[in-house]
């Protein structure tokens, strides 16, 4: 683990409205609906990540059984509970303990085993916890520093293992898509959940990451389609929602 001062991840405001929607996580149709829409095309790309890396085969019925993912800032567990269904030992984490309390409910209700825990990227790096797979997904826009960030969810990653990150670009197509299509016009998301000027462009997410010492071996747009209302992945356009995959070196 990289020697670094201790510093806080969280940035209270940006918490503070995830804990005030806890409750909301699990209702496809309530201020989560984007996420909800996006998640199997988030879960295509992170389980084809995986399975390459790991060699395995995503037709088994518990393909990732034996692997360990963090997923950093899970809110209320969407992506955490099909993990676990895939066969991973999972632990999700978040800073907001109402999604932790509502997530942990969830999964319980769902039959599921996810080891939640209130507490942050930097609390479980201190702690030694490292991980065959780090999934940061729609958390590094929201977070106080996010080169400190990575950095830590570096250390949280086993050597061979992957850093899978996703969040949005930042241009005027964004601010676009992401503030006032979302938020304004569609209003699936509450005014204000996102900042455009915290939005991260590929090659600064990039340069970021491997700042860390890992290698950025994939970057995969997740492009909505409005016209058949559906998202689909494409290594051509990454120019509103993204995610990238890094790996630390055996
Ligand atoms: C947009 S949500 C994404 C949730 C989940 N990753 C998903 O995509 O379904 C961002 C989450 O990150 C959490 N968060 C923000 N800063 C954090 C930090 N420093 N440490 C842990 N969690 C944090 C918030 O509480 C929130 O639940």
């Amino acid at each position: 683990m990289t020697e670094r001062p201790q510093t806080s991840s969280i940035d209270p405001a940006e918490v503070a409205k995830f804990q005030a929607m806890a409750a909301e996580w699990w209702d496809p149709q309530g201020k989560f609906k984007p996420l909800h829409m996006l998640n199997p095309t988030r879960l295509e790309y992170v389980t084809t990540q995986i399975a390459a890396q790991f060699g395995r085969n995503r037709d088994d019925a518990r393909p990732f059984e034996g692997l360990t993912i963090l997923d950093i800032g899970c809110g209320g567990g969407l992506m955490a509970e099909p993990m676990a269904r895939l066969g991973a030992r999972v632990t999700g984490a978040d800073a907001a303990t109402g999604n932790i309390l509502v997530a942990s409910l969830h999964a319980e209700a769902q039959g599921l085993e996810i080891d939640y825990r209130a507490t942050t990227s930097e609390a479980l790096a201190a702690e030694g916890q490292s991980y065959d797979v780090v999934m940061a997904l729609e958390i590094v826009e929201h977070v106080a520093d996010p080169a400190d960030f990575i950095a830590t969810c570096r250390d949280l990653v086993k050597p061979g293992g992957l850093l899978i990150q996703s969040t949005l670009n930042r241009n005027p197509k964004s601010f676009l898509m992401g503030i006032i299509g979302a938020e304004w016009v569609m209003r699936w998301l509450p005014k204000g959940t996102h900042d455009w000027r915290r939005f991260i462009t590929p090659d600064e997410l990039a340069a970021m990451t491997t700042a860390t010492g890992l290698n950025v071996v994939d970057r995969c747009g997740m492009v909505f389609n409005p016209l058949g209302w559906s998202w689909s992945l494409s290594h051509r356009d990454l120019s509103v929602n993204y995610a990238m995959t890094a790996v630390r070196d055996a």
